[in-house]
């Protein structure tokens, strides 16, 4: 066991994905995964192993915002072994040519988290960019199932809900797609510790237009963006 995460050794897979919602690691473990079973329960993160096409493949809820999802990478890469991690998350659409339940996949990501800035005391803008093993495949495995994926920048954010819209319009004017709030923390550990890491988006939301998706499609229908990420993370 660590501290958050309650598997024994050799309970977690090597290949991980990371959803923010804990009940949508469920539901990706029961609809997706063969034999999947239950690795731990701590603080209701719950994460599941089974297998993909005959690959062990584990899904661990990492919680919402890069300090909760922090904990969760730090802990599967060095308490656990884990090399390659994908999220699979939902987000704002921050561009008019994105329409809710398009897919997304963050080449790189932006961030008004802190954490970056204490690491490199405030003296360089580290940039968090996505593993380019990890996103060619991805492009390759949308292609091949016939699913329009978007590649390009995004908003790592702490918060869900800004007092400032208009850096939101300034991002995009800078070509950046969507705001969600992890991608930066996990591209940040997985490259400090030697893993891969991708993050793969479905947008919940539209900045632009207030269109928004419930509750239950977050957690339970968001299947193109998790059978991208499998078929990648087992490629
Ligand atoms: O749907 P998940 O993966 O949690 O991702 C997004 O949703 C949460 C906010 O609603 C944040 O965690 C954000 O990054
Ligand atoms: O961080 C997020 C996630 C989904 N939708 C948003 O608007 N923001």
């Amino acid at each position: 066991m660590s501290t958050h995460i309650g598997a024994k050794p050799g309970e977690i897979a090597e290949r991980v994905l990371m959803p923010g919602d804990p009940l949508r690691a469920k539901w990706i473990a029961e609809t997706y995964l063969e034999d999947a079973t239950s690795y731990s329960t701590v603080r209701g993160m719950l994460g599941f192993t089974g297998r993909w096409n005959g690959v062990a493949v584990s899904v661990q809820g990492s919680g919402m915002g890069m300090p909760s999802a922090s904990i969760y990478a730090h802990e599967l890469i060095n308490e656990y072994g884990v090399k390659t991690l994908i999220r699979v998350g939902s987000c704002g659409a921050l561009t008019e040519d994105l329409q809710l339940r398009d897919v997304v996949a963050a080449i790189g990501s932006a961030t008004d988290s802190n954490m970056n800035r204490m690491r490199f005391d405030g003296l360089i803008d580290y940039a968090p960019v996505a593993d380019f093993g990890l996103l060619r495949t991805s492009v390759e495995v949308a292609e091949r199932r016939g699913i329009t994926m978007r590649v390009g920048p995004i908003l790592a954010a702490d918060a869900f809900y800004t007092d400032r819209p208009d850096l939101y319009d300034t991002l995009a004017d800078y070509g950046v797609l969507a705001v969600e709030m992890e991608s930066a923390a996990l591209y940040t550990i997985a490259a400090r510790f030697r893993a891969r890491a991708l993050t793969v988006l479905t947008v919940s939301d539209h900045i632009k237009t207030g269109a928004k998706t419930t509750a239950q499609e977050r957690e339970q229908t968001f299947s193109q963006m998790v059978e991208i990420a499998l078929d990648t993370i087992v490629a």
